[in-house]
């Protein structure tokens, strides 16, 4: 076992799949991501979190706590060599200025048949979860989808504040037939990203990134946060990396 995990550790190899980006939205700005994560990187991250989801909390004035907003499953993701070449991957997405330390862990998201993240924003309005041990606000977020079943029905990420792109290339990955007043609904496409800018240039939370993980209907969907805080988070909250293990 020992053996097998080293040779799959070793003959890892961090490469890129051929991402295809397209712009969605630029104010708040909004980018479309194919082909974010490899099949095996997908693989990977459902094997090392299936034992380890846990009901999904979210930030109140009280702490962390359950409810019915966020019915989902979740749970961080240790940071081996193949999460750490997803994270490489996000940083030089946002450009070279990013550090490493300014991510938080990978967020894994599970969703059964009714669950659902309701209306939220991933940037948190109470300054007690954006302290500089926490790394200040969350500057931008990446949700990806790991795994989408074949039955999936339901479950896309909706952001009501923003305009729809109108070309009908966009149909399969966006839904094409809500009405326009519902604003913009991604499908969930399995390996694919989203990626979106938080914070306005000022540094305010931007209540247009308002949006929500609508109820799965049929099927299961599990998805990935990646989160960037504007400042590097401290290592009680990071951790220390471990041993590709499985
Ligand atoms: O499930 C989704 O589509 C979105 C989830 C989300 O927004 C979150 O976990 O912060
Ligand atoms: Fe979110």
């Amino acid at each position: 076992m020992i053996a097998e995990s080293r040779s799959y550790a070793s003959a890892f190899e961090c490469v890129d799949p051929p991402l295809r980006v397209h712009k969605v939205s630029s104010s708040p700005l909004i980018i479309y991501i194919q082909n974010f994560l490899t099949l095996n990187e997908r693989a990977h991250l459902q094997r090392v979190s299936e034992p380890k989801f846990r009901r999904s909390v979210v930030a109140s004035h009280e702490g962390a706590q359950r409810s019915d907003i966020r019915t989902s499953q979740s749970t961080d993701v240790p940071r081996d060599v193949v999460t750490r070449c997803i994270q490489q991957r996000a940083l030089r997405f946002q450009g070279f200025d990013v550090l490493e330390e300014q991510l938080e862990p990978l967020q894994l998201v599970k969703y059964g048949q009714g669950e659902r993240y309701d209306f939220h924003t991933d940037w948190l309005a109470d300054p007690q979860y954006s302290t500089s041990f926490n790394g200040g606000n969350r500057m931008t977020s990446f949700f990806v989808y790991v795994h989408v079943s074949n039955d999936t029905t339901g479950g896309g990420t909706n952001f009501p504040l923003v305009a729809p792109p109108k070309d009908e290339r966009w149909c399969g990955l966006v839904e094409c037939d809500q009405p326009y007043a519902n604003g913009l609904t991604f499908r969930p496409v399995e390996g694919n990203a989203i990626f979106w800018e938080n914070l306005t240039p000022s540094g305010l939370g931007d209540p247009r990134t308002e949006h929500a993980g609508l109820p799965v209907i049929t099927g299961t969907k599990i998805g990935m946060n990646i989160w960037t805080r504007q400042a590097p988070v401290s290592e009680e909250v990071r951790r220390q990396d471990v041993p590709l293990d499985f």
